[in-house]
């Protein structure tokens, strides 16, 4: 078997396979839609088996709330980039060709799943875009802190079924106060920009 390269990526294993299986599920789950209809009790408890599967694997809630504190976690788990949670696209930054002025950048391809107007994304998943990926290039400048306050513009609607590349600076620090940019676009074209104010803790997450 060959391996991975650059540009044929790691297929997931794991929990992350897991995770991109019942990401796929919910993509197809809204394709598919009533065009299933005489399925989809059949459907529905074939995946209800599976979610009471994973549940008997499950620890108590406290003991993984207590968990998800661990930083790797909330790297794995994270609703954006977080390749074992089923919820994020994922937004993949793990190669974010940091042009050495801060700048984070990510791509991603959003579905149906994500849709607001007719064939463009939800204004608020543009809004967590925004938002997580500011908190990612805090963090790369040292300086993560809790969004205060989170400003967007949206120039134009943002298109499902296209690769968008998704980018955040940190601009300033005040103290505790951090000013933060960040852009969602395409070909050259800004489809919403985003401005975001976050204070870091009292206390440093880490030593
Ligand atoms: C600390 C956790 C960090 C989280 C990130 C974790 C790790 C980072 C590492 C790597 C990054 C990786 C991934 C990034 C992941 C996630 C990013 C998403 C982040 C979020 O999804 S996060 C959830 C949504 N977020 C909240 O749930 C906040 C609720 N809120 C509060 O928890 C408090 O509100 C807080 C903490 C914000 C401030 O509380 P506080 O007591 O520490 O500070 P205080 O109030 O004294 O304000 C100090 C100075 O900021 C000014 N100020 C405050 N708020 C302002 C506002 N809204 N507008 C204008 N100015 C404001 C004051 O006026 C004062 O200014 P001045 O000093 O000049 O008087």
């Amino acid at each position: 078997m060959s391996q991975p390269t650059a540009t044929t990526p790691a297929q997931p294993a794991g929990t992350e396979a897991l995770a991109a299986a019942a990401r796929s599920v919910v993509d197809a789950v809204v394709r598919a839609g009533d065009h299933c209809a005489e399925r989809a009790a059949e459907l529905a408890a074939r995946l209800r088996a599976i979610a009471d599967e994973l549940d008997r694997c499950a620890p108590p809630l406290q003991d993984r709330l207590g968990e998800m504190r661990e930083f790797s976690r909330s790297v794995k788990y994270n609703p954006v980039t977080g390749p074992g949670n089923p919820f994020s696209p994922p937004l993949d930054c793990t190669d974010p060709d940091d042009a050495g002025d801060g700048t984070v950048r990510g791509a991603v391809a959003l579905g149906l799943p994500y849709q607001g107007p007719p064939g463009h994304v939800h204004g608020g998943i543009s809004a967590l875009l925004m938002d997580h990926m500011m908190g990612v290039a805090n963090g790369r400048a040292g300086v993560p802190g809790m969004t205060a306050r989170l400003t967007l513009d949206y120039h134009r609607p943002v298109p499902l079924y296209q690769e968008l590349t998704v980018t955040a600076r940190h601009r300033s620090s005040d103290g505790r106060k951090v000013l933060t940019t960040g852009t969602i676009g395409a070909g050259g074209e800004t489809y919403v920009s985003a401005e975001g104010l976050f204070i870091q803790p009292r206390t440093p997450l880490r030593e």
